[in-house]
């Protein structure tokens, strides 16, 4: 069970903001441990403090995902605006969401963004992701941190590949359940069509082993929420989405009594403070003053966690399911990677070399549309960390074994570093802008 009213875990309310480190990330250097990579310049930089942030109100990450230009980022903005109008959430504009040159220049969302609101039940981190196919890396740790989701996709296309892919890689990163945001109707007179797309999406669910029978699907233009015009299919949608959520999507158990386990997803200097790492907390929890160790990629360091946030406020303990910033102690940035893991000293392992079954995409997934043969090397991807993976078959297997898309293999993974794995960890396989397998961890082999 969610261990909400703890009062222990009541975080002190907004006077820590002025004293936030976060807030001082937009200065600070970003790490790029990888070439695609440029994390906003704070973590939670759009929203401020409209409330103070407590866990009276359990909280819950869920985000925007779906096909290109379907209107993800548009929605985003619609939900903090109309959630600002009962004070629930701080409006954040489109401009401030895309807001890194390259996205404003091609309208397109590269970097995940994060923003936060409130229902009258719960408190929701959002990840609004991108939606093209090169950026799909970035929706991939993005969505490493999402509980639920909304899938957007619009009424004038329908379904399209990275709707399908997007749903896959939900599903593969653990997410249960999602609502259907079906955008863009104010572009649409046939209401055939609608119906048309509302069939297809309950299909495509059902295929991807979501409940594609009950799942909500609310239909509406967030482009009309966002202008403030024709409500009927603007603002109240966008709240009976909102209702959709709070209703449909669960609150997952968090596995408070596991020992403490977060994956970095950014590493910041903080002049005259040190070094601070963000993401989410996968398990367990931990308290300001822990000592933990920084494993896998590099080097295994020991440190002390000086000081913890979340929103821009500081906490004394961060737990399972929360977003949030952590300074260190006496370590450089430079020793620090996205992709390491943040623990307990001694509760997991770094391994190089895993057994693993793989189910590889087909084209229509997004997938290699050609087989792959033995010593293949695509890009793993598990939690935040990408590495380079050669595949490899077990004893026995043919030397000229071909793996086609849409087949299940057990494939022996040699990484090029050590990484945080165990029985059981799910990854992703790509190469370039396509995901290839989405595969999931049998036994540890060194
Ligand atoms: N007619 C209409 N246009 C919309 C609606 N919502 C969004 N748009 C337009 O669709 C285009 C794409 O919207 P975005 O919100 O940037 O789409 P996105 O899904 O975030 O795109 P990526 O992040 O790049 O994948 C923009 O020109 C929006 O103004 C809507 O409800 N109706
Ligand atoms: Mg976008």
């Amino acid at each position: 069970m969610l261990k909400v009213h703890n009062p222990a875990m009541v975080v002190a309310p907004l006077r820590a903001a002025t004293r936030s480190f976060i807030t001082r990330i937009p200065n600070a250097r970003a790490s790029t441990s990888s070439s695609t990579w440029a994390p906003r310049s704070s973590l939670f930089p759009l929203v401020r403090s409209y409330a103070s942030f407590s866990r009276e109100k359990p909280h819950l990450n869920i985000g925007t995902i779906g096909h290109v230009d379907h209107g993800k980022t548009t929605l985003t903005a619609a939900i903090t605006k109309i959630l600002s109008e009962t004070g629930a959430a701080k409006f954040t504009d489109y401009a401030q969401i895309d807001k890194a040159p390259e996205e404003k220049a091609r309208g397109i969302t590269i970097n995940s963004a994060h923003v936060e609101y409130e229902t009258p039940l719960r408190h929701y981190g959002h990840i609004d992701c991108p939606g093209h196919a090169d950026y799909i890396k970035n929706m991939i740790t993005g969505a490493a941190q999402m509980d639920g989701a909304i899938i957007v996709v619009s009424a004038t296309d329908g379904q399209m590949p990275q709707t399908r892919e997007h749903l896959l890689l939900a599903r593969q990163v653990g997410i249960q359940k999602l609502v259907v945001w079906v955008n863009k109707i104010d572009a649409i007179d046939d209401p055939e069509m609608l119906e048309l797309v509302e069939m297809e999406m309950r299909e495509l669910l059902t295929q991807y082993s979501f409940d594609g029978e009950n799942t909500p699907i609310i239909m509406g233009s967030a482009l009309a929420a966002l202008e403030g015009r024709d409500p009927e299919i603007g603002a109240e949608r966008i709240k009976k989405l909102v209702q959709a959520c709070d209703d449909w999507l669960e609150l997952p158990v968090r596995d408070l009594d596991k020992p403490f386990l977060m994956s970095i997803e950014g590493v910041y200097s903080i002049a005259g403070r040190g070094t601070v790492v963000t993401g989410r907390v996968d398990r367990g929890s931990i308290t300001k003053g822990a000592e933990i160790e920084i494993l896998g990629l590099a080097d295994s360091i020991r440190t002390t966690i000086t000081g913890l946030e979340m929103f821009h406020r500081e906490l004394d303990r961060a737990q399972a399911g929360d977003n949030c910033g952590a300074l260190l102690r006496s370590v450089k940035r430079e020793q620090i990677h996205r992709g390491q893991v943040l623990t307990v000293p001694g509760a997991i392992k770094s391994h190089k070399k895993v057994e693993a079954t793989v189910y590889v995409l087909t084209k229509d997934e997004g997938g290699r549309y050609t087989p792959f043969v033995a010593n293949y090397k695509p890009q793993l991807f598990i939690r935040t960390a990408d590495i380079t993976a050669a595949v490899g078959f077990p004893a026995g297997t043919p030397e000229d074994k071909m793996v086609m898309p849409g087949d299940n293999v057990e494939v022996i993974l040699d990484l090029d570093k050590d990484v945080a794995i165990e029985v059981g960890s799910r990854f992703t396989l790509r190469e370039g802008n396509k995901t290839v397998g989405t595969g999931i961890v049998t036994k540890l082999l060194d």
